[in-house]
């Protein structure tokens, strides 16, 4: 065993990690970052990057099969060429890691170790069986791992999950997904999409993290316009076989009790922090009842468990409190500085919450969810939900996307803005809009006064903030359609 000595160490180079490491170095050149896996982080290897590649693979796709209605037409049936679109999956994200290894290789040698690492005691770590670091302070930035309940485990080698369906050569004919979240959502609609035979099966009634439980059944229809969505699945049997995996359901329109075949089974229920193995109870650290550390939000410092404040800190997708991006990256540079400067600890910036699923319509939300709401406030009394559904949306129409919703979160007396829930064509960028109003803790009235183009899908943003501040008693309903909006506004 090497003996190293250190002022902070950092376990695990992901997006959380490289983010601690280059604020840990603003405050001191002591600083060692030890990777257990590859190189590369999850979000460019196996999550945002490769994801959102077979997306647009599925989209392209989906917009060249339904150019009918804009009176043109393809002569034959598009073809998918199964390889060649894997292939490019598999292109696009070794491009996106090797920008990320080329920065790694920047860092200077003796501040990279490689190996798994485990706490032995509170200021020692070893790494794999070569190295003990001796640390002043740690930050834990381990990320998650897709998690894998055990009635699916049955389908043995037939399970893929976001971390190995990157790697196959060429799509499927049929793949069972089990769990309608993120994951789930955006994979199994890009595979239904790009021709494969798509079941997507869910437990709990939740659709890619819709949190309002109108938007959900919204959500639930419209998907199954394309792919079998069924959120409350009663699956059984399910059973590896000599080339696939057999699933026993209830199909949800006729009731009746099914077994299919499937090539693979897609399990995207959910992703655990990988902290198993790592000895924080050697470290010193109090855990919650599902062994994640306890820590502080603003400083992203781990209680001990005497109760006071620890030495160690846990940033991005090992925390599991919000596994995005680009919480990672915040969370890493604000437990980099603070681990850098201990004990003089800063209360770091924390962004509003904005998540987007890249699903078609997509999905956004903003700020405060409705049952963050309902905590404390009352619909009606307290606040209230401003609405729009994009169907009779004039920019929608032009582009054949008039599906979905938004909801709208405002609170009575102060007018403020509080959050929103959207089911709607690009998604993404009026989450931002929203985001951003929300961050600068606008009033509805305020959003109001902004400027709107014509005809953009930002006038139904508009629309459901009139809705809003009539509902806010703020001012008259519209009796109409906004006449002085433009047309189909
Ligand atoms: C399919 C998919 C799609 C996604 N799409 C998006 C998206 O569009 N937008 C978005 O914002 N987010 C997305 N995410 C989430 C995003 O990828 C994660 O939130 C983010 O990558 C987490 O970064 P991290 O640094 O916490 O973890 P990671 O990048 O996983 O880094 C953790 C590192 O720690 C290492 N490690 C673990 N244990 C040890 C140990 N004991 N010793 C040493 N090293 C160790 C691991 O090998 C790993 O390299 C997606 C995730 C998935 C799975
Ligand atoms: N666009 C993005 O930003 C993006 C994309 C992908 C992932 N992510 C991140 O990754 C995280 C993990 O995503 P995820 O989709 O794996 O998890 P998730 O928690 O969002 O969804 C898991 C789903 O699986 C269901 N489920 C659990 N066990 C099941 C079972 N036995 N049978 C059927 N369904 C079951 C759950 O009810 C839930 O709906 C997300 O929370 C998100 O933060 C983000």
């Amino acid at each position: 065993m090497q003996d190293r000595n250190v002022d902070v160490v950092i376990i695990g180079a992901g997006s959380a990690g490289l983010s601690a490491y280059r604020a840990a170095k603003k405050h001191t050149p002591s600083v060692i970052l030890v990777e257990g896996g590859d190189y590369g982080t999850t979000c460019a290897r196996t999550g945002c990057m490769p994801s959102k590649l077979l997306i647009a693979a599925a989209n392209a796709v989906h917009d060249a099969r339904h150019i009918a209605p804009f009176g043109a037409r393809i002569e034959s049936d598009v073809i998918i060429d199964k390889h060649a679109v894997m292939q490019r999956v598999r292109e696009g994200r070794d491009a996106f890691v090797a920008t990320i290894l080329d920065s790694i290789e920047d860092f200077p040698a003796e501040d990279k170790l490689r190996g798994q690492a485990r706490f032995e005691d509170d200021h020692t770590l070893a790494v794999a069986d070569h190295t003990r670091v001796r640390f002043s302070r740690a930050i834990v930035a381990t990320g998650s791992s897709p998690h894998i309940p055990e009635p699916l485990q049955a389908a043995g080698k037939r399970i893929l999950t976001s971390d190995t369906i990157f790697d196959l050569h060429e799509l499927p004919e049929s793949v069972a997904v089990f769990g309608p979240g993120i994951v789930g959502l955006e994979l199994g609609q890009a595979l239904a999409r790009l021709g494969v035979r798509v079941r997507l099966f869910g437990r709990s009634g939740g659709v890619g993290g819709l949190q309002d439980k109108a938007l959900r059944s919204a959500a639930v229809s419209l998907f199954n316009e394309e792919f079998y969505l069924d959120p409350e699945a009663e699956t059984s049997d399910i059973q590896e076989d000599d080339d696939g995996v057999r699933v026993t359901f209830v199909d949800r329109r006729s009731g009746e009790r099914l077994t299919e075949r499937f090539d693979y089974l897609l399990a995207a229920t959910g992703r655990r922090p990988n902290l198993a193995g790592l000895g924080l109870e050697k470290a010193g650290i109090e855990t919650n009842d599902k062994g994640i550390p306890l820590y502080d939000r603003h400083t992203l410092q781990c209680y001990d468990t005497r109760g006071g404040a620890s030495h160690v800190f846990i940033a991005g997708d090992a925390n599991h409190a919000e596994p995005l991006l680009h919480e990672a990256t915040d969370e890493g540079r604000i437990a980099g500085h603070n681990a850098g400067r201990f004990p003089d600890l800063r209360a770091g910036y924390r962004r509003v919450s904005l998540a987007i699923v890249f699903s078609e319509p997509q999905i956004a939300s903003v700020g405060l969810s409705r049952p963050e709401i309902e905590k404390t406030h009352v619909l009606g009394q307290d606040y209230a939900i401003g609405e729009l559904n994009y169907e009779n949306q004039g920019r929608a129409k032009v582009m054949r996307q008039n599906h979905g919703w938004v909801h709208l979160y405002g609170e009575y007396g102060t007018g403020l803005f509080l959050g929103a829930e959207l089911l709607a064509p690009q998604a993404e960028h009026l989450g931002h809009l929203l985001a951003w109003a929300c961050q600068q803790r606008m009033s509805v009235h305020q959003m109001l006064n902004m400027p709107f183009y014509h005809p953009t899908l930002e006038e139904g943003i508009r629309t459901a903030l009139r809705d809003l501040n009539a509902k806010l008693l703020l001012e008259p309903a519209m009796l109409d359609q906004c006449t002085e909006c433009g047309p189909g506004a």
